[in-house]
């Protein structure tokens, strides 16, 4: 259940971003993706959940290549994706979203319900176009939506960006729990580094389309450290 990376290539038509990316990410850890605007974190992970092409370099997961794999695919092949925008079906409700989001993946309709118990607030919205949900509710949606297909591997792009404490807790103790099951995660980080390393063991440093570093995330929790990374990318 390792994502393994070696000199991954990608972008958008003839422009490339991403420029030789190395990473690895295990098993039951949350790894942190931190960076400047624009340094590419998001279009890594695009290109990891198969929504953009691999144009160079090799991406293999439990063994196996998945650079070529399409965004259906990498689904069924145990990674989970949650945008950082547009991560719900706005015009459908709560509960349709959660349907829809079981439809291709056997038995999970059953696990809508156990959404509900574990965020009775989607129960409560049930009914409600996800467009008209607030921030937190929509992020909640989009990862319970993420989770239906029970990815090994959850790729979250800023899920926590501009919501309200109560959410990011409610966020950040769900993740620590499903990667204490053996769940991988990468969490692409922009607001509230500090809990969000807390919780992660690894952080890759991103920036101008490459991993410039990787190290344990508890190092950038000493003080300073975090501040003096980010101003050394600019
Ligand atoms: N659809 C697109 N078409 C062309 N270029 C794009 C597209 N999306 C992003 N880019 C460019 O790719 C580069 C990397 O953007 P990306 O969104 O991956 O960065 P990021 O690190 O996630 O930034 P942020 O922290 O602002 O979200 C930027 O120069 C951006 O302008």
């Amino acid at each position: 259940m390792t994502l393994e990376v070696k000199g991954l290539s990608a972008g958008y038509g003839k422009v490339t971003i991403l420029h030789g990316v190395d990473l690895v990410a295990e098993p039951g850890e949350i790894t942190c993706v931190l960076g400047p605007n624009g340094a590419g974190k998001s279009t890594l992970m695009k290109t990891i959940a198969g929504h953009l092409p691999v144009t160079g370099g090799e991406m293999r997961w439990e063994g196996g290549s998945v650079a070529s794999l399409g965004a259906l695919e990498t689904l069924r092949a145990g990674i989970g994706y949650v945008a950082q925008e547009q991560n719900t079906f706005a015009k459908m409700s709560v509960r349709d979203n959660l349907l829809a989001s079981s439809l291709a993946f056997e038995g999970a309709g059953a696990r809508v319900e156990e959404t509900y118990r574990r965020f009775p607030i989607l129960k409560e919205r049930s009914h409600q176009l996800a467009s008209t949900l607030s921030g937190g509710e929509r992020q909640t949606l989009a990862i319970a939506n993420a989770l239906l297909a029970a990815p090994r591997l959850l790729i979250l792009d800023e899920p926590t960006a501009g919501l309200a404490p109560i959410f990011v807790d409610q966020i950040i103790d769900w993740i620590t729990e499903l990667a204490r099951g053996g769940m991988g995660v990468i969490w692409v980080v922009e607001q509230n580094p500090e809990k969000i390393l807390k919780i992660s063991r690894t952080t890759w440093m991103f920036d101008a389309g490459r991993n410039r570093e990787t190290l344990p995330s508890r190092d950038l929790l000493e003080p300073g450290r975090l501040e003096a990374m980010l101003l050394a990318e600019h």
